[in-house]
């Protein structure tokens, strides 16, 4: 058998690869990461959890409002003391992380990985061999390539300012914009969204979306829709954003949200003769590339399924299980929920309302669960879900507007997943008051 360097070797090091590499590593494998940037990836650094930890303050904002007549509403956040908060929270992580997988015994090699064949690996100037390899190269911003592209910031950027602009355009209409969009016009920011089509928010729930964008609307935000984005001039002290139609509008600062595009180029996949395209890395139901030896995991896929950290991180299981033997099974994803973290929050899971709506098996039902439960929600009258049950009366579907929408999604996640029926929900006793109570007791009602 030929000898290798290593029996794993993973290019990448965010969720969809350091959970597998834990697991093959603690299994005796000899394993290698490969990272060019940051330990630990995107979400970690400059993704998920940034991002939470830097809209902490604004949802405490979102709540006072709920007490408006009670709690006297003359707080604000100070942008620049936030934002050393979350360097000294966000900043460690990564050495953490790469302390704790060294101590495992995992090589971590950085620099930038390149398949020379489909074995070989060349990290900058040295060269490794590896019997398996997972591609968990992830994703990047695109940037609209317009004149003054130079001129506008990716998600990344927008997290580490130091001093929040007094005039802030989103390009794009999608879930970056939305949670950015949300805290800067709460920090006091002017907010502007440039977005080149009436859709927003793609995916879910349009009557939430609706809801959400007129709250929004009156919180200042202003959004110009079927604008086409050509240029960004810069002037003498800030940037005029001009469109097709002729909008010009002055702005300190303009974030390209215009989705992200799978980490592809520049990887040698073509050496290795791995099979590609713009979508992302082409994989069969093992995760398995054109090279069976070869794996894919995470935002580099090219897949219809949300590319979501906990996504990743189940990928990245099934990986490990797979090359162990010990999950010899096609990859079976479970419904998956998404969130949007806005103020407040929309979540999702499974069958949603629209496709419901074409099939006469499904009923849907709205759950006014603010107005019902005011004591419990705390005064947010407007959070409501959309449930979809199956003929069975079944819970398939449920599309939340709320602060806790987070939370109540993946309370109900299980009761989805596992085909909950009102009687198993009777078996059980929870606890109370609570918002997962309120709502699981309120969803009895309507499964009988
Ligand atoms: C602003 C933002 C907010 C988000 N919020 C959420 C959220 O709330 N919830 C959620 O579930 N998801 C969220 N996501 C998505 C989530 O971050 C991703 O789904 C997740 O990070 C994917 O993990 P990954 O390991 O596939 O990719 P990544 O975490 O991107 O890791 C890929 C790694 O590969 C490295 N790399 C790339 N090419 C090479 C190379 N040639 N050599 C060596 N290293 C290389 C990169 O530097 C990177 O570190 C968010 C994303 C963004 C941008
Ligand atoms: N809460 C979460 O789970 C979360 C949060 C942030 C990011 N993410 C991840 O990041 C991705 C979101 O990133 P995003 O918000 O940049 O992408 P998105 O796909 O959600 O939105 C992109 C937006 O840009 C618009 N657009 C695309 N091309 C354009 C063009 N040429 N000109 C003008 N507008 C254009 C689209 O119509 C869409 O409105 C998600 O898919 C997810 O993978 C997840």
């Amino acid at each position: 058998m030929a000898d290798y360097n290593y029996d794993v070797t993973f290019i990448g090091s965010g969720h969809a690869a350091w959970h597998a590499a834990l697991t093959l590593r603690q299994a005796g494998k000899s394993v290698a990461i490969i990272e060019k940037d940051t330990i630990a990836g995107t979400c970690t650094n400059y993704g998920c959890n940034p991002k939470i930890l830097l809209e902490g303050p604004f949802e405490v904002l979102e709540k006072l409002g709920h007490y408006e007549g009670i709690l006297s509403q003359d707080v604000s956040v100070d942008w620049p003391a936030l934002m050393e908060y979350k360097k000294q929270v966000i900043n460690p992580m990564s050495d953490g992380m790469q302390q704790m997988m060294e101590q495992a015994g995992i090589d971590i090699l950085m620099g930038h990985g390149k398949l020379q064949d489909a074995r070989t690996i060349q990290v900058d100037d040295r060269t490794i061999t590896s019997e398996y390899i997972v591609i968990a190269t992830g994703q990047h911003s695109n940037v609209l390539d317009i004149t003054g592209k130079e001129h506008s910031h990716t998600s990344r950027e927008f997290m580490d300012l130091e001093v929040l602009p007094r005039r802030i355009t989103f390009i794009g209409g999608g879930i970056i914009t939305f949670e950015f969009a949300s805290i800067a016009v709460k920090a006091g920011a002017e907010v502007h969204i440039i977005n080149y089509s009436d859709d927003y928010l793609e995916g879910f729930h349009t009557g939430h979306v609706d809801q959400l964008m007129d709250k929004l609307k009156a919180e200042g935000v202003q959004f110009h829709s079927n604008e086409s984005t050509t240029e960004i001039v810069k002037n003498e002290a800030d940037y005029t954003l001009k469109t097709e139609s002729g909008l010009a509008l002055d702005t300190d600062y303009v974030v390209d949200a215009t989705g992200r595009v799978p980490n592809v180029a520049g990887i040698g996949l073509e050496n290795a003769g791995v099979r590609y395209s713009k979508k992302g890395v082409e994989v069969d139901a093992y995760l398995r590339t054109a090279q069976k030896h070869i794996y894919a995991s995470g935002d580099v896929l090219d897949k219809d399924i949300p590319k979501l950290t906990p996504t990743a991180t189940f990928e990245s299981d099934y990986i490990a299980a797979n090359i162990l033997g010990m999950n010899p099974d096609p990859i079976e994803y479970p419904a998956i929920p998404m969130v949007l973290y806005t103020l407040p929050r929309l979540s999702s899971i499974g069958v949603t309302v629209a496709q419901a709506k074409e099939d006469d098996s499904y009923t849907v039902k709205t759950v006014k669960f603010g107005e019902r439960m005011v004591f419990e929600y705390k005064n947010e009258t407007e959070a409501q879900m959309d449930i979809v049950l199956n003929q069975n009366k079944q819970l398939v579907g449920v599309e939340i507007y709320g602060n806790d929408a987070a939370d109540l999604i993946n309370v109900l996640t299980f009761a989805v997943n596992q085909q909950v029926t009102v009687k198993d929900l009777s078996s059980m006793i929870f606890a109370f008051p609570s918002p997962s109570s309120g709502v699981l007791d309120l969803l009895k009602f309507e499964m009988l």
